[in-house]
């Protein structure tokens, strides 16, 4: 370590991309600290990915008992509770924090459980008063929720606020198109809210393909769920009951138990002390890197979603433990590769894609091929659920390389993760027709696309 400095890294933000730069530069030798204003773990694991997808798990229980008749199970007196799901996901939480933690600790990480922000080039204090020192800072400060300004906006929650509501809410309105909404859509919905989602534009998950999001779009409608599409909020107001008056643009007054505004995420780069560095930050707040994570400071390094590049944890983690093998670990610098990321909606049934979508190849390639399957899975057709299930593969017209897969269909991120591999190494569909499938499964159209 440098003399003249308290540490070799001080990280701001144990996140996803804080811990993993944290702990490895640890390994390779630094000595490090991190500062965490809420808890260790960040969004993924305190209030995103993790107890989201607990939550899925417990909504998909309610379509499971009610197909499982025509299975032959007969289950009286079901009943949903709440406050059971809510406090065992909570719980598992803290089990989860306490494992983060036990990492940095292991590694010799100093944790400070405070506010940090930059007060020099290489000085950071801390929401208590001390001041240390840094060769290195990591920005990793992830994003936060970015709410529509409208009259009454303060009324309204975001998905922060629903893994702790006391209750669930009879009428909800979910503000956004994107994931967060298509996900809380759906588990709201399959728990027995009335739910409506409201969206600014036409389309949901614009990043997807479209025979894709049109699908969601019918079998989320068919489930129940309202969408108000081209609609902005006028205003919301509290009612004595403690409900809540919406004013849409398209439609008359509405009271509704629970406003959520899930329409994006901001960097947390606001009161961050940044210019006391000279860090620029983007458009949007965001810290503008280079490919290798570094800042217009040589220095000062930020990761994950503070740098509004790709808002998913395995790449905060990716480019985490990039930085921490440039910086500490001796490699010549290590690029995280933003090519080709699969990812996945966990909305009712999920999404999952990688690579281009159909209109993309179209425009970036001319010649393209598109393969579909479009199923009833077998566990539909017994339970009697009248939802199908499409794959769609999009491939290079001339090579036959595959450079898209696109799955609507339960389990579909599961399947995505191995088919992203083949996608990742360049694979053919010739490759695919080679491989035999297994029998029955879902996964098998994924070899027998026409
Ligand atoms: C509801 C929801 C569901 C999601 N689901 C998925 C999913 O299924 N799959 C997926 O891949 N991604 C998902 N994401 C996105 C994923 O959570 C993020 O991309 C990821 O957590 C980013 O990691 P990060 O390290 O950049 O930031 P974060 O994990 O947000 O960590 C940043 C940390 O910095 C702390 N911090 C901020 N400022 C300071 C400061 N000045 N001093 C000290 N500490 C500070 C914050 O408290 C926070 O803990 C979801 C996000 C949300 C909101
Ligand atoms: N399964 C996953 O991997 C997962 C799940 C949740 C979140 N995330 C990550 O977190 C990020 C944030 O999620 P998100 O759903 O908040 O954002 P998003 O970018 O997916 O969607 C935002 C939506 O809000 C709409 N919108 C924006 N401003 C608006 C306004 N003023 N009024 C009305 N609508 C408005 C947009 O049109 C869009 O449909 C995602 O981009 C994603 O990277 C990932």
């Amino acid at each position: 370590m440098s003399e003249s400095y308290d540490f070799d890294l001080f990280t701001i933000g144990a996140g996803s991309g804080g811990v993993r730069a944290s702990r490895v530069s640890a390994a390779h030798g630094a000595k490090v600290a991190i500062a965490e204003e809420h808890r260790v773990g960040g969004t993924c694991v305190i209030r995103g990915c993790v107890p989201k997808k607990m939550l899925v798990y417990g909504a998909h229980f309610a379509e499971d008992l009610e197909d499982c008749k025509r299975f032959g199970w007969e289950i009286e007196g079901k009943r949903f509770n709440w406050q059971t799901l809510r406090d065992n996901v909570l719980a598992d939480v803290d089990r989860l924090e306490g494992a983060y933690t036990d990492t940095l600790e292991n590694h010799d990480v100093t944790i400070f459980h405070e506010r940090a922000e930059i007060t020099g080039p290489h000085e950071i204090t801390l929401a208590s008063g001390k001041v240390v020192t840094a060769k290195y800072i990591l920005i990793a400060t992830g994003a936060r929720p970015q709410v529509p300004t409208c009259k009454g906006a303060e009324h309204a929650t975001t998905s922060n606020e629903a893994f702790h509501l006391d209750k669930l809410p009879e009428k909800i309105i979910i503000a956004g198109g994107g994931y967060i909404a298509n996900e809380f859509a759906g588990i709201f919905n399959e728990f027995g809210s009335k739910v409506c989602l409201v969206n600014r534009g036409d389309q949901l998950l614009r990043s997807y393909d479209e025979a894709l999001r049109e699908r969601l779009l019918l079998i989320s409608m068919k489930k129940g769920i309202d969408f108000k599409f081209n609609t902005i909020f006028e205003y919301i107001e509290k009612t004595d009951d403690g409900r809540f008056k919406v004013k849409l643009s398209t439609c008359d007054e509405e009271v509704v138990d629970q406003v959520m505004f899930a329409t994006g995420r901001k960097p947390n780069t606001e009161g961050l002390g940044l210019d006391k560095a000279g860090v620029e930050l983007g458009e949007k707040g965001e810290v503008k890197v280079d490919r290798f994570s570094k800042t217009n400071v040589d220095h000062i390094y930020a990761v994950g979603d503070v740098t509004d590049r790709v808002q998913l944890t395995p790449i905060a983690i990716r480019e985490g433990q990039a930085f921490a093998d440039t910086v500490f670990g001796g490699h010549d610098p290590i690029a995280v590769d933003h090519s080709c990321i699969p990812s996945a909606v966990f909305s009712h049934p999920p999404i999952a894609a990688v690579g281009m979508t159909e209109g993309e190849a179209k425009n970036k390639l001319g010649s393209v091929k598109v393969y579909l399957s479009d199923f009833r899975p077998m566990k539909n057709v017994l339970a009697g659920r009248d939802e199908r299930s499409l794959f769609k593969m999009v491939c290079d017209g001339d090579s036959g390389k595959i450079v898209g897969i696109h799955m609507i269909a339960p389990e579909a991120a599961e399947m995505m993760q191995a088919a992203a591999i083949a996608v990742k190494a360049g694979l053919t569909k010739a490759d695919f027709d080679a491989t035999t499938a297994i029998h029955p499964t879902m996964a098998e159209e994924l070899v027998l696309m026409r």
